[in-house]
């Protein structure tokens, strides 16, 4: 039988109110289902158009877009179509849900209102307090199109009920999304998004936003909501130049990446720091205190250096052997004039070659113009301006004039410059005589991959360096593969929506056989055409995009380095900032929100704070207070919003016995777990020999370098934990996750918040 509650004691007659909900969600599924085959249907009669002006064929283009973006909204909305109505004090009644649908048969009226539309948002503020025009609040629970229940809030303070929170909107069916089992992959919070957390959502589009809350606050979910929110309110703005979410790492990417689709928004660009240097997978690995070195501000001054190293006067004069044999000599007085004028002219490396040829051509060709062109009667040199100008263009052409010239100052890609920095001892001490000796030491390493640290000195050097045409050629090129996987992505969609119809058809619907008219190489073809790509892939495959706006979530990790990378990608800085300092990691990660964008920014942020933890619960977060008072005495940990009624236990093994122990409690705690996901979360510097006993006997666990989430356990270090969470959390020898940094507190911390119902922690003899 279907549940319903009325939590503010209203009598309904469950089952009819059940009933008339059904019918009145069919309808609205048998609307979506109308539209996304009308999408379908038009998407295909633009495929089936070829040729025609440029014009009409970037209309096309765009045309095309639109009905493959709109095929692929209708399906991702399927499941919590709608989730909630609002019956007005006037009588009106509203239905809100994850898009809008109109009558298009009527008036236009609503049938459907969008979550983010200004109307619906009395559905996320109204209280009894302040009902804001709502005699009623409705929770509406799907499940595929079946509706399974009704949660009902009536916000009158007369009839409101002693024992429920005042501060929460939904109570109950917000305590339902708290305890429900986790999968492995965040959900959204669409349907109980609390008041504290929509001021932030809704907030304006322009200006840095700090939002800085502790663990379980619900900072990521409301980032990700954000995004959605600004890309419905401020579509064309951001549509054009795209809107950037970066996460810590690529395993919190995967977490988090059904959240927006089932938003119905695709347009966000999710990467990692080690993601946005185009072309560059940086997966290589280096200890923490090198990597905190690389994001030192002080790295600018040393890449700086570095070109200015590749600027190269000859201590001797050069000679230049030219094709009869002929000797010249380039005097290193000439060449530091040269060199002198082109650093004068502010021009990025690459882009100030052109002047120093020039000068250094000028002074070759006065040689030669010397011995040719003189008077032997002691008059003007004999040679004309045309004859000089001959002479320049073969000394540019020359091989050897050329070879020298790309020594003394040779056109540089990022990583050419990175890696032959590192690669050399001596370069390494002529740009950084800042930094000491154990420093120099740790940046020197063989060529061979890039680590996450590197991406924003890359950046920096790209910047330093300018873009020469080979980089330009290198983007083009990268965004023409993306077109192709845009043609094949778009396939798919196509060849999802062909599945959707051919169930359809057993209901006597059309067969949309899109798939049957166009294959990929067809399709190619037309993309070869055109001009259209996602705004999201174009920014991914351009260094020098400019972002609409930028989300970051774990922002306390971003060393000084990355924020300067971050703060390039979005000129307008219009920017949300999700994190926590408490729960800072890394060693240059951010210890304070005014320091990171005092240098951006000055006094010019706002900050928001939330206080309530949803995902942790009191017994468990009385146990991280602890923990956060040895980072600092003046924190305080937020708020739980319930108790799960089950103590955290603590126990003590010998140290030689701690993986046989650790295979028991994990094993129990597995099979205490209903359909939810257990998170076991070790020393980084055991995490193979553990893991490897846990899976030994728990084949089905997962661990690795991007373990997969969706398993029912997973052993993982903090830094991978970073941003998720599980039912039941397994913390494994914390004094050592303590010992292993010297953020080692804010790293334990971090391990034991991320449980949602239950917490073990088990330690080892010293
Ligand atoms: N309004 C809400 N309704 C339902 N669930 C919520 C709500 N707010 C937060 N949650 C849930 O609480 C959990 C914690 O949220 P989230 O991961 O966004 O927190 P966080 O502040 O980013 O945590 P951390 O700093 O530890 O990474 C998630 O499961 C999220 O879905």
């Amino acid at each position: 039988m279907s549940t319903h509650s009325a939590d503010s004691g209203e009598l309904l007659h469950q089952d009819d109110e059940i009933g008339r909900e059904q019918e009145y969600v069919s309808m609205l599924y048998d609307r979506l289902d109308g539209m996304r085959e009308q999408a379908a249907r038009r998407l295909t009669e633009e495929l089936r158009t070829t040729g025609g002006t440029l014009q009409a064929r970037s209309q096309r283009d765009s045309a095309v877009g639109m009905y493959a973006d709109q095929v692929e909204q209708f399906s991702a909305v399927e499941n919590g179509l709608c989730f909630g109505r609002l019956d007005g004090d006037d009588g009106s009644r509203r239905y809100i849900g994850r898009i809008g649908i109109f009558d298009a048969s009527g008036d236009y009226d609503p049938l459907l209102m969008d979550w983010r539309a200004p109307a619906a948002r009395a559905f996320y503020l109204a209280t009894a307090a302040n009902p804001q025009g709502v005699r009623r609040r409705r929770h509406v629970r799907t499940r595929e199109r079946k509706v399974t229940g009704l949660n009902d809030e009536v916000l009158d303070l007369n009839t409101a009920s002693p024992t429920a929170h005042e501060e929460l909107t939904g109570e109950a069916s917000l305590l339902a999304a708290l305890n429900a089992g986790r999968t492995g992959r965040m959900r959204d919070i669409v349907e109980t998004i609390q008041a504290e957390q929509d001021r932030i959502i809704r907030a304006d589009l322009p200006g840095v936003l700090v939002v800085q809350g502790g663990p379980g606050t619900g900072k990521t979910a409301v980032a990700l909501h954000r995004a959605a929110y600004l890309l419905y309110t401020h579509r064309r703005e951001l549509s054009s130049r795209g809107v950037l979410l970066v996460g810590p790492n690529a395993t919190f990417l995967r977490y988090i990446s059904q959240v927006l689709p089932a938003l119905a928004e695709t347009g966000v660009l999710l990467r990692t720091q080690a993601d946005l240097f185009p072309g560059v997978s940086a997966r290589r690995t280096e200890p923490a205190e090198t990597a905190a070195l690389k994001g030192r501000a002080v790295m600018t001054e040393v890449l700086a250096a570095a070109v200015r190293d590749r600027q190269w006067v000859p201590d001797e004069p050069l000679e230049i052997e030219l094709p009869q044999r002929e000797i010249l000599r380039l005097d290193p007085d000439v060449v530091r004039e040269a060199r002198e004028r082109a650093r004068r002219s502010g021009r990025a490396h690459n882009l100030a070659r052109a002047l120093f040829d020039i000068e250094i051509i000028h002074a070759l060709a006065a040689q030669i113009a010397e011995r040719i062109g003189a008077d032997p009667l002691g008059g003007e040199n004999l040679l004309s301006e045309a004859d000089r100008a001959e002479i320049r263009r073969e000394l540019r052409e020359d091989p050897q004039v050329r070879a020298a010239l790309d020594e003394l100052w040779p056109v540089l890609t990022p990583q050419r410059l990175l890696a032959d920095l590192f690669a050399s001892p001596e370069r390494i001490a002529t740009a950084a005589p800042m930094l000491t000796d154990a420093e120099r030491a740790a940046l020197h390493r063989e060529p061979g991959g890039w680590t996450p640290a590197d991406v924003p000195l890359l950046d920096e050097a790209a910047e330093l360096l300018g873009e020469d045409e080979r980089a330009a050629v290198a983007r083009r090129e990268r965004i023409r593969a993306l077109e192709r996987e845009y043609a094949e992505g778009v396939l798919e969609i196509w060849r999802g929506s062909r599945s959707i119809d051919v169930e359809d058809e057993a209901d006597g619907g059309e067969i949309l056989g899109v798939a049957d008219l166009l294959d990929a190489d067809r399709l190619s073809e037309r993309q070869e055409e055109s001009e259209r790509l996602t705004t999201a892939q174009r920014a991914a495959a351009d260094r020098s995009w400019a972002f609409g706006h930028v989300i970051v979530d774990e922002a306390q990790e971003l060393s000084p380095m990355g924020w300067r990378l971050l703060m390039r990608r979005c000129p307008s800085r219009s920017m949300t900032i999700v994190g926590d300092v408490a729960q800072t990691g890394a060693l240059a990660g951010t210890p304070s929100w005014a320091e990171a964008l005092e240098p951006y920014v000055a006094q010019r942020w706002r900050l928001e704070q939330l206080t309530v933890s949803y995902r942790t619960p009191a017994e468990i977060m009385a146990v991280a207070a602890h923990v956060l008072a040895e980072i600092d005495p003046d924190l305080r940990p937020p708020r739980s919003v319930r108790s799960s009624g089950v103590p955290p236990w603590d126990r003590t093994v010998d140290a030689e016995r701690l993986a046989a122990e650790l295979v028991v409690a994990t094993t129990r705690e597995a099979a205490s777990l209903d359909d939810g996901r257990l998170g076991v979360i070790v020393p980084a510097g055991r995490v193979d020999e553990l893991g490897a006993a846990v899976t030994a006997a728990l084949p089905e666990a997962a661990v690795g370098e991007q373990p997969e989430l969706e398993n029912r356990v997973v052993v993982l270090t903090v830094g991978q934990a970073k941003g998720l969470e599980f039912d039941s959390v397994l913390v494994v020898d914390p004094d050592r996750i303590v010992a292993e940094s010297p953020r080692g507190h804010s790293d334990l911390y971090v391990a034991l918040t991320r449980a949602t119902q239950r917490l073990g922690i088990l330690r080892r003899t010293p």
